[in-house]
């Protein structure tokens, strides 16, 4: 009997695990981010930044929400690392890209990044986040500057690619566009925490949402 009122309880109470994962270049703040995320939702605070070292592989940190547990992972930006990116994509629920709107001279290394990431047609049909970090810093790009910024990348990647014939033609082209079109873009600072709480709902609601 209480095996059974157990397991009752356990159906009732159980909690549907979806997977995030947390990419984007080396310093972009994933490792901050997602320690942040740790202190604001669960009991047991995570690093602060000052324990934060480069990311060798990956971290992985859990929060709980109402009937919901979200499962990120924080993978290592460095260039030779981000070949273990694709392995994560087919199990994943969404993705969450951290750009440092304050590194300008880097933007376009980010882009070339992000552009390769939504490319990939394992994660055609997941929620994709593009979060501008570091918006504490007053050298920040702010969120409206970092999607122009990136839609200026693109055309200018289309119209490079036009003379060598090469890109336009490209099958997925149509729904990259699709993509870039209806992207959500979101400040925050990993540092401080702000905007945050923001981005949690986001990936929360489609989340929910994608599963349905
Ligand atoms: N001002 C400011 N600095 C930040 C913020 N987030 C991260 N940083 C700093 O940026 C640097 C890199 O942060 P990490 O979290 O280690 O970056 P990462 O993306 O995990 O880097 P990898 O692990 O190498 O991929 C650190 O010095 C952080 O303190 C932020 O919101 N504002
Ligand atoms: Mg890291």
């Amino acid at each position: 009997m209480y095996h059974l009122l157990k397991g009752f309880h356990e159906y009732l109470t159980r909690k549907e695990e979806f997977s995030v994962i947390i990419v984007g270049l080396d310093r972009a703040g994933k490792t901050t981010l997602l320690e942040k995320i740790k202190t604001l939702y669960n009991d047991v605070p995570g690093l602060t930044p000052d324990k934060i070292v480069p990311t060798v592989g990956q971290n992985m940190g859990k929060i709980s929400l109402p009937s919901t547990i979200l499962k990120f992972w924080d993978l290592g930006g460095q260039k030779g690392i981000r070949s273990i990116w694709p392995r994560y994509y087919d199990d994943c629920h969404a993705v969450v890209y951290v750009i440092d709107a304050e590194d300008r001279e880097r933007l376009g290394e980010g882009w070339e990044v992000f552009d390769s990431v939504l490319s990939n047609p394992q994660i055609l049909n997941v929620p994709l986040l593009l979060l501008a970090n570091k918006q504490d810093s007053p050298q920040s790009l702010s969120v409206d500057e970092i999607r122009r910024d990136y839609e200026e990348w693109f055309q200018n990647k289309i119209e490079n690619s036009r003379r060598t014939y090469e890109y336009d033609s490209s099958p997925d082209m149509h729904h990259r566009r699709e993509r870039i079109a209806s992207l959500d873009v979101m400040g925050v600072s990993a540092l401080e925490g702000t905007g945050v709480r923001a981005a949690i709902d986001w990936i929360f609601i489609r989340v929910q949402n994608s599963r349905s």
